[in-house]
């Protein structure tokens, strides 16, 4: 996959005036990897609220604006999709580039994985969310861009309360799909990553789609199917489809379900579910019985109406 593949140029206009003369930071840091930092910020001319990354250009001694021009390129391309966060504004110095980007006031899906039982998603949450986030990746999918780090941390909600919703984030690592080549290095985060991509084969629309059949088991259970007590144990559970289904983990969680995340968790990408029939799929298509009792309050407001798609709408979290 070659970065060089998507285009070395932007539409956006990329302003040299002072970040600071528009935008005032509101102080809260919201994300922060290696090379990057993201904090919340006021236009001072709207009051409006954004989410401002701060990339650094030059990485290990090198010069990286390409990269950061190609995560601008996927962003304005998936500007027509309202399940990516929306780039209003680019600002350039001589040693950063500033993403001002739509605040999703909600946060990461992250934390509603990991929290208590009464704060988690309801299987009806999941199943609504996890619509969102096909629709989203099919979108980059049919435009030949592969996210690559699709997890709960770049998984964002516009409200968590109530519940609103998804928008997909960080397209640091994207790729164009069309200009395959091997990956030389290990790309994405640990628990997350293909098993294509540990044993340096080509990646693919399928990579991706492995990441989600992770996402939803997390959604679910609040567990990661593939975590080992090191690295090397989860790469190790990962190449051997090391996954289990135990009943104590998914008590109440629909056969549907768990059937959806097999179609993901398949070793050959080839045989792997796309994105497109995903949302095809009987725990997923609407219209259908819900896949279990509603037993637990039902918290997920109706779905949302998708907007018009013409509307804007590796290392363990260093891609920012
Ligand atoms: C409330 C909030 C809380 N936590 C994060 N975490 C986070 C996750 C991934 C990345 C990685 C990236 N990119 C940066 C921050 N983002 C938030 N809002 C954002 C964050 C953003 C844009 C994407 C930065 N809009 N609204």
């Amino acid at each position: 996959m070659s970065r060089q593949g998507m285009a070395a140029h932007t539409q956006t206009r990329i302003r040299t005036d002072r970040f600071a003369d528009s935008y005032a930071l509101l102080g809260r840091e919201l994300g922060r990897g290696k090379f990057a930092v993201v904090k919340k910020c006021l236009e001072k001319a709207t009051g409006r609220e954004f989410a401002a990354k701060f990339l650094r250009k030059r990485r290990k001694g090198e010069d990286c604006r390409l990269d950061i021009i190609n995560e601008i390129a996927v962003l304005e391309l998936a500007a027509r999709s309202p399940h990516v966060v929306d780039l209003h504004e680019v600002y350039e110095t001589p040693a950063e580039i500033v993403l001002v980007l739509e605040c999703a006031a909600g946060g990461e899906i992250f934390q509603q994985c990991v929290a208590e039982q009464d704060e988690a998603f309801t299987e009806q949450d999941v199943i609504r969310l996890v619509r969102q986030i096909l629709r989203g990746v099919a979108f980059l999918h049919q435009n030949n861009v592969v996210h690559l780090d699709l997890k709960p941390q770049n998984i964002l909600l516009t409200s968590s309360s109530p519940l609103g919703d998804i928008r997909i984030v960080d397209f640091g690592l994207s790729r164009r799909v069309d200009a395959v080549r091997e990956v030389r290095e290990i790309l994405g985060t640990p628990e997350y990553v293909a098993p294509e991509v540990l044993s340096y084969e080509p990646i693919s629309t399928a990579t991706d789609m492995w990441s989600v059949g992770v996402l939803t088991y997390v959604m679910l259970t609040g567990e990661s199917p593939f975590l080992g007590d090191t690295k090397q144990e989860t790469f190790l559970n990962i190449s051997q489809v090391n996954v289990q289904f135990p009943p104590d983990v998914f008590q109440g969680i629909s056969d549907q379900a768990i059937d959806f995340i097999r179609s993901l968790l398949v070793k050959n990408p080839r045989k792997r579910a796309k994105a497109e029939q995903c949302l095809q799929h009987p725990w997923l298509a609407p219209g259908l019985a819900p896949a279990v009792e509603l037993v637990a309050p039902v918290r997920a407001e109706p779905e949302q109406a998708p907007a018009s798609e013409g509307s804007s709408g590796p290392e363990e979290d260093e891609e920012l």
